[in-house]
Protein backbone atom coordinates (compact mmCIF):
# COMPACT_ATOMS: atom_id res chain seq x y z
CA UNK A 1 0.00 0.00 0.00
CA UNK A 2 1.50 3.26 -0.79
CA UNK A 3 2.43 5.92 2.03
CA UNK A 4 1.69 8.89 1.30
CA UNK A 5 4.12 11.63 0.67
CA UNK A 6 3.33 13.64 4.27
CA UNK A 7 4.46 10.97 6.14
CA UNK A 8 7.35 10.02 4.31
CA UNK A 9 10.76 9.80 6.27
CA UNK A 10 12.59 12.13 4.29
CA UNK A 11 16.57 12.34 3.70
CA UNK A 12 18.61 15.13 2.97
CA UNK A 13 22.09 14.25 1.32
CA UNK A 14 24.20 17.04 0.71
CA UNK A 15 26.95 15.74 -2.22
CA UNK A 16 30.43 16.78 -0.91
CA UNK A 17 31.37 16.80 -4.56
CA UNK A 18 30.66 20.43 -3.91
CA UNK A 19 32.37 20.88 -1.07
CA UNK A 20 35.63 23.01 -0.07
CA UNK A 21 38.04 19.78 -0.44
CA UNK A 22 40.81 21.67 1.39
CA UNK A 23 38.46 21.35 4.68
CA UNK A 24 36.41 19.02 3.35
CA UNK A 25 36.07 17.43 7.30
CA UNK A 26 35.09 21.03 8.63
CA UNK A 27 32.40 20.96 5.85
CA UNK A 28 31.04 17.57 6.58
CA UNK A 29 30.63 18.38 9.61
CA UNK A 30 29.06 21.86 9.25
CA UNK A 31 26.35 20.42 6.86
CA UNK A 32 25.75 17.66 9.12
CA UNK A 33 25.00 20.21 12.23
CA UNK A 34 23.12 22.07 9.56
CA UNK A 35 20.62 19.37 9.53
CA UNK A 36 21.28 17.39 6.86
CA UNK A 37 20.80 13.57 7.36
CA UNK A 38 23.35 11.89 5.04
CA UNK A 39 26.59 12.46 3.39
CA UNK A 40 26.36 12.22 -0.19
CA UNK A 41 29.85 10.52 -1.76
CA UNK A 42 30.73 11.06 -5.64
CA UNK A 43 33.17 8.55 -6.69
CA UNK A 44 34.21 9.06 -10.10
CA UNK A 45 36.80 7.24 -11.71
CA UNK A 46 37.32 9.33 -15.39
CA UNK A 47 36.39 6.34 -17.57
CA UNK A 48 32.67 5.37 -16.51
CA UNK A 49 32.30 8.93 -16.05
CA UNK A 50 34.79 11.94 -17.17
CA UNK A 51 35.76 13.31 -13.87
CA UNK A 52 38.02 11.93 -11.03
CA UNK A 53 37.22 12.51 -7.57
CA UNK A 54 38.24 10.72 -4.64
CA UNK A 55 37.96 7.27 -2.90
CA UNK A 56 38.12 5.02 -0.15
CA UNK A 57 40.67 6.70 1.95
CA UNK A 58 38.85 9.42 2.25
CA UNK A 59 35.60 8.23 3.15
CA UNK A 60 38.17 7.00 5.96
CA UNK A 61 39.59 9.65 6.91
CA UNK A 62 35.72 11.45 7.39
CA UNK A 63 35.12 8.66 9.70
CA UNK A 64 38.63 8.74 11.53
CA UNK A 65 37.37 12.92 11.70
CA UNK A 66 35.13 11.56 14.00
CA UNK A 67 31.85 11.81 10.80
CA UNK A 68 28.80 8.80 12.07
CA UNK A 69 26.42 9.86 10.32
CA UNK A 70 25.59 7.22 7.59
CA UNK A 71 27.74 7.96 4.18
CA UNK A 72 25.77 7.37 0.97
CA UNK A 73 28.75 6.19 -1.61
CA UNK A 74 27.69 6.62 -5.03
CA UNK A 75 29.85 4.77 -7.29
CA UNK A 76 30.62 6.06 -10.56
CA UNK A 77 33.05 3.32 -11.37
CA UNK A 78 33.82 0.69 -13.98
CA UNK A 79 34.56 -2.12 -13.03
CA UNK A 80 32.43 -2.34 -9.74
CA UNK A 81 33.32 -4.84 -7.63
CA UNK A 82 37.25 -4.05 -6.64
CA UNK A 83 35.77 -1.13 -4.75
CA UNK A 84 33.32 -2.70 -3.09
CA UNK A 85 35.12 -4.10 -0.08
CA UNK A 86 37.53 -1.24 0.21
CA UNK A 87 34.66 1.23 0.76
CA UNK A 88 32.56 -1.50 3.06
CA UNK A 89 36.11 -1.66 5.46
CA UNK A 90 36.25 2.41 5.23
CA UNK A 91 33.08 2.70 6.72
CA UNK A 92 30.83 3.15 4.05
CA UNK A 93 26.83 2.48 4.83
CA UNK A 94 25.33 2.63 1.18
CA UNK A 95 27.33 1.70 -1.35
CA UNK A 96 25.22 2.03 -4.85
CA UNK A 97 26.82 1.35 -8.36
CA UNK A 98 25.52 2.04 -12.11
CA UNK A 99 24.12 -1.87 -12.94
CA UNK A 100 25.33 -1.42 -16.80
CA UNK A 101 29.58 -0.82 -15.22
CA UNK A 102 28.99 -4.31 -13.19
CA UNK A 103 28.99 -7.34 -15.33
CA UNK A 104 27.76 -9.27 -12.99
CA UNK A 105 25.19 -6.60 -11.25
CA UNK A 106 23.61 -9.71 -8.90
CA UNK A 107 26.17 -10.53 -7.76
CA UNK A 108 27.61 -7.28 -7.09
CA UNK A 109 24.52 -6.20 -4.84
CA UNK A 110 25.22 -9.43 -2.87
CA UNK A 111 28.75 -8.75 -2.70
CA UNK A 112 27.95 -5.23 -0.59
CA UNK A 113 25.22 -6.88 1.34
CA UNK A 114 27.80 -9.70 2.86
CA UNK A 115 30.19 -6.74 3.55
CA UNK A 116 27.63 -5.40 5.70
CA UNK A 117 26.38 -2.17 3.61
CA UNK A 118 23.34 -1.29 2.59
CA UNK A 119 23.61 -2.58 -1.66
CA UNK A 120 21.75 0.54 -4.04
CA UNK A 121 21.52 0.58 -7.86
CA UNK A 122 21.87 3.51 -9.90
CA UNK A 123 19.81 4.57 -13.17
CA UNK A 124 21.25 7.27 -15.71
CA UNK A 125 18.54 9.49 -17.04
CA UNK A 126 18.54 7.35 -20.20
CA UNK A 127 18.07 4.42 -18.15
CA UNK A 128 14.74 2.35 -17.87
CA UNK A 129 13.50 1.26 -14.78
CA UNK A 130 12.92 -2.45 -16.46
CA UNK A 131 16.98 -3.20 -16.72
CA UNK A 132 16.80 -3.62 -12.70
CA UNK A 133 13.14 -5.18 -12.13
CA UNK A 134 14.66 -8.43 -11.02
CA UNK A 135 16.86 -6.65 -8.82
CA UNK A 136 14.49 -4.19 -6.67
CA UNK A 137 13.69 -6.62 -4.00
CA UNK A 138 17.35 -6.69 -3.30
CA UNK A 139 18.40 -3.35 -2.56
CA UNK A 140 18.01 -0.80 -0.05
CA UNK A 141 18.40 2.21 -2.65
CA UNK A 142 16.81 2.95 -5.78
CA UNK A 143 18.89 5.63 -6.59
CA UNK A 144 17.49 8.00 -10.42
CA UNK A 145 19.62 10.40 -11.63
CA UNK A 146 18.64 13.47 -13.03
CA UNK A 147 21.36 14.22 -14.37
CA UNK A 148 23.76 12.88 -16.57
CA UNK A 149 26.60 11.86 -14.10
CA UNK A 150 30.09 13.14 -14.01
CA UNK A 151 29.89 16.93 -12.52
CA UNK A 152 27.63 18.62 -10.16
CA UNK A 153 25.73 21.92 -10.88
CA UNK A 154 23.93 20.68 -13.53
CA UNK A 155 20.19 21.22 -14.41
CA UNK A 156 17.90 19.07 -13.62
CA UNK A 157 16.19 17.03 -16.13
CA UNK A 158 12.67 17.58 -16.12
CA UNK A 159 12.17 13.63 -17.63
CA UNK A 160 13.15 12.25 -14.68
CA UNK A 161 9.48 13.05 -12.71
CA UNK A 162 8.19 10.62 -14.96
CA UNK A 163 10.61 8.14 -14.20
CA UNK A 164 10.80 8.94 -10.24
CA UNK A 165 6.73 8.25 -10.68
CA UNK A 166 7.03 4.80 -12.14
CA UNK A 167 9.61 4.05 -9.67
CA UNK A 168 7.59 4.83 -6.67
CA UNK A 169 4.86 2.74 -8.24
CA UNK A 170 6.49 -0.52 -8.58
CA UNK A 171 8.48 0.04 -5.29
CA UNK A 172 4.71 0.69 -3.65
CA UNK A 173 2.95 -2.16 -5.69
CA UNK A 174 5.56 -4.50 -4.71
CA UNK A 175 5.40 -3.38 -0.86
CA UNK A 176 8.98 -2.59 -1.45
CA UNK A 177 10.90 -0.30 0.96
CA UNK A 178 14.07 0.85 -0.58
CA UNK A 179 14.66 4.50 -0.42
CA UNK A 180 14.15 5.93 -3.52
CA UNK A 181 16.76 9.00 -4.26
CA UNK A 182 17.02 11.37 -6.58
CA UNK A 183 20.80 13.08 -8.11
CA UNK A 184 21.43 16.04 -9.64
CA UNK A 185 19.87 19.68 -9.66
CA UNK A 186 17.92 19.26 -6.95
CA UNK A 187 17.66 22.43 -4.94
CA UNK A 188 14.61 24.16 -3.08
CA UNK A 189 13.00 25.42 -6.16
CA UNK A 190 12.43 22.16 -7.59
CA UNK A 191 12.54 19.74 -4.15
CA UNK A 192 8.51 19.53 -4.20
CA UNK A 193 7.92 18.86 -7.48
CA UNK A 194 10.45 15.65 -6.85
CA UNK A 195 9.19 15.06 -3.74
CA UNK A 196 5.65 14.45 -5.18
CA UNK A 197 6.69 12.75 -7.98
CA UNK A 198 7.85 10.17 -4.84
CA UNK A 199 11.15 10.46 -4.07
CA UNK A 200 12.20 10.71 -0.21
CA UNK A 201 15.91 11.17 -0.35
CA UNK A 202 17.60 14.22 -2.35
CA UNK A 203 21.08 14.86 -3.23
CA UNK A 204 21.96 18.38 -3.34
CA UNK A 205 25.86 19.81 -3.59
CA UNK A 206 25.74 22.89 -5.38
CA UNK A 207 22.61 24.25 -3.63
CA UNK A 208 23.66 23.36 -0.13
CA UNK A 209 27.26 23.72 -0.61
CA UNK A 210 27.12 26.86 -2.80
CA UNK A 211 25.00 28.75 -0.22
CA UNK A 212 26.37 30.71 2.17
CA UNK A 213 24.23 29.51 5.04
CA UNK A 214 23.85 25.68 4.81
CA UNK A 215 21.33 25.54 7.74
CA UNK A 216 18.97 27.92 6.16
CA UNK A 217 19.14 26.08 2.82
CA UNK A 218 18.32 22.54 4.62
CA UNK A 219 15.57 24.50 6.54
CA UNK A 220 13.97 25.67 3.23
CA UNK A 221 14.06 22.39 2.04
CA UNK A 222 12.85 20.84 4.90
CA UNK A 223 9.61 23.35 5.37
CA UNK A 224 8.56 22.62 1.63
CA UNK A 225 8.84 19.01 2.47
CA UNK A 226 6.32 19.55 5.48
CA UNK A 227 4.15 21.12 3.79
CA UNK A 228 3.25 18.35 1.17
O1 LIG B 1 26.37 12.23 -8.77
C1 LIG B 1 26.51 13.42 -9.00
C2 LIG B 1 27.00 13.88 -10.34
O2 LIG B 1 27.32 12.79 -11.11
C3 LIG B 1 26.26 14.42 -7.90
O3 LIG B 1 25.81 13.75 -6.75
C4 LIG B 1 25.24 15.45 -8.28
O4 LIG B 1 25.49 16.07 -9.49
C5 LIG B 1 25.03 16.46 -7.16
O5 LIG B 1 25.37 17.73 -7.50
P1 LIG B 1 24.31 18.89 -7.81
O6 LIG B 1 23.27 18.89 -6.72
O7 LIG B 1 25.15 20.12 -7.83
O8 LIG B 1 23.68 18.57 -9.15
FE1 LIG C 1 25.88 11.44 -6.80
Amino acid sequence: MSIPQAKRDFKIAPSILSADFARLGEEVDAVLKAGADFVHFDVMDNHYVPNLTFGPMVCKALRNYGITAPIDVHLMVDPVDDLVKTFADAGATYISFHPDASRHADRTVKLIRDLGCKPGVVLNPAVTLESVKHLLDQVDMLLLMSVNPGFGGQKFIPYTLDKLKEARARLDDAGLEARLEVDGGVSTANIADVARAGADTFVAGSAIFGAQNYESVIKQMRDTLAQL
